[in-house]
């Protein structure tokens, strides 16, 4: 099943199919191609980033040695280049601030828009759009496991006024873009031991974000999000920023609360957050991942969880209220591959909700029919979904199925085997 013809005539039939259940596919489609995934910048380089003044750290860890490795802006661009080209669709970039462009040593409480001119004219050029995050992480002043929480006012400012910077950063993108930039903050703060006081640091994060979110900036041009996470490696026993402080912050600030699926206990999901947290919050920001035993941030599959996600997504009509970005490294593997992989994966799980007859499931449960609810549920795995996805592909000018490999295989021959 390749040629065009019979990528048209599969779909045809799987849209004949649809209609019988009452979904109408080309409506589906035209919601797929509005909703835009955040790819993640750091899957191109291990976290690494572009100011080299610290290692990874702070609970973050990259294992396995695939070669090729965007070392500067300029290769991690062609990647992302390369990973778009195979992606149906218009999606985002996430950039983190550690990615800036710098042609001199520049900390992080001084960076500004024109280290990240290069990325906006990029953006631009490509039709993405882009969102951001202040980087707490791999530097001197975030050693000791705390930034925004330390108890040295010194270091505090030190990341507060990183943080303003990079709030200034979002909104130029935002403005350039001309749709808001969504700045997301994740501090790595915890203790790796039982701590004496659990109150102080909390008290100082409040303060620290309530400083660094003080001027009111147009929703219009950026978005606040905040990140909470349950444990990091050295930060096992405590973190300052965890589901209940970020799920306070943000709904008495009026923040974006950042759900990142491998940041909660390993049989809690984020799919049965969404709808709980929207009737308190105004946005979510989703870092879709897929943790293996703990955060270890694996490339995003096919699992019930991401199906369950996205199916929240739709049932609840939140498109227009959850931001979807992605959060995984994975060095064992071919990087570029690992973006399709997670991202087509997501795109799928997306469409796999837009075709589901929602209006229909949700009247037989108000019915008490739980029977035919669940009887229709498992049926609609097996509905004709590839020959949609096929199709969406094609019409997209990317490659369909597996092809997608071999443009990346190729790229690996030609560009990163050569770095
Ligand atoms: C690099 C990211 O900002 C980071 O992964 C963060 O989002 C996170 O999830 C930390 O565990
Ligand atoms: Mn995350």
């Amino acid at each position: 099943m390749s040629s065009t013809s019979n990528l048209d005539a599969a779909f045809s039939l799987a849209t004949e199919h649809y209609q019988t259940i009452g979904v109408d596919v080309d409506a589906a489609l035209k919601t797929l191609a509005q909703t835009a995934v955040s790819m993640h910048c750091w899957q191109g380089d291990d976290v690494a980033g572009f100011d080299h003044v610290g290692e990874l750290g702070s609970g973050l860890a990259v294992t396995g040695n695939y070669r090729g490795r965007a070392r500067t802006a300029e290769e991690l661009r062609g990647d992302l280049e390369m990973a778009y080209s195979l992606i149906p669709g218009q999606q985002r970039l996430n950039l983190h601030a550690m990615y800036g462009e710098f042609d001199r040593p520049v900390d992080r409480d001084e960076i500004g828009v024109e280290h990240f001119q290069g990325w906006m004219d990029w953006a631009r050029d490509q039709h993405v759009s882009l969102d951001f995050n202040p980087s707490f992480f791999s530097h001197p002043q975030a050693a000791d496991g705390l930034t925004l929480a330390h108890p040295d006012k010194g270091i505090r400012q030190f990341w507060i006024d990183h943080g303003i910077a990079c709030r200034q950063i979002a909104a130029a993108m935002g403005d350039a873009q001309g749709n808001a930039c969504i700045n997301n903050v994740w501090v790595p703060d915890g203790y790796k031991d039982t701590p004496a006081d659990r109150t102080a640091p909390r008290q100082r994060l409040t303060d620290s974000l309530d400083k660094m979110f003080a001027d009111p900036i147009d929703s219009s041009r950026m978005l606040d999000a905040v990140e909470c996470k349950l444990f990091g490696i050295g930060s096992e026993s405590y973190v300052v920023g965890s589901h209940e402080f970020y799920m306070g912050y943000a709904i008495t600030r009026n923040k974006v609360l950042c759900l990142d699926a491998g940041h909660f206990h390993p049989t809690e999901v984020i799919s049965d957050k969404i709808s709980a947290t929207l009737l308190y919050v105004p946005e979510l920001l989703l870092h879709v991942s897929r943790g293996v035993r703990w955060d270890s941030d694996h490339v995003v599959t096919m699992t019930d969880e991401l199906q369950a996600i996205m199916q929240e997504i739709v049932r609840g009509q939140y498109l227009d209220r959850v931001h979807i970005g992605l959060d995984f490294f994975d060095a064992s593997i071919n990087r570029i591959a690992a973006w399709v992989i997670g991202t087509r994966n997501t795109l799928k799980a997306i469409l796999m909700a837009l075709l589901e007859p929602t209006a229909d499931l949700q009247q037989l449960e108000r019915e008490g029919d739980f029977t035919a609810r669940l009887a229709l549920m498992e049926e609609q795995r097996t509905m004709p979904f590839g020959a949609v996805w096929d199709y969406y592909c094609d019409a997209s000018g990317v490659p369909v199925g597996r092809q997608w490999l071999t443009a990346v295989r190729q790229y690996d021959a030609d560009v990163l085997a050569k770095r």
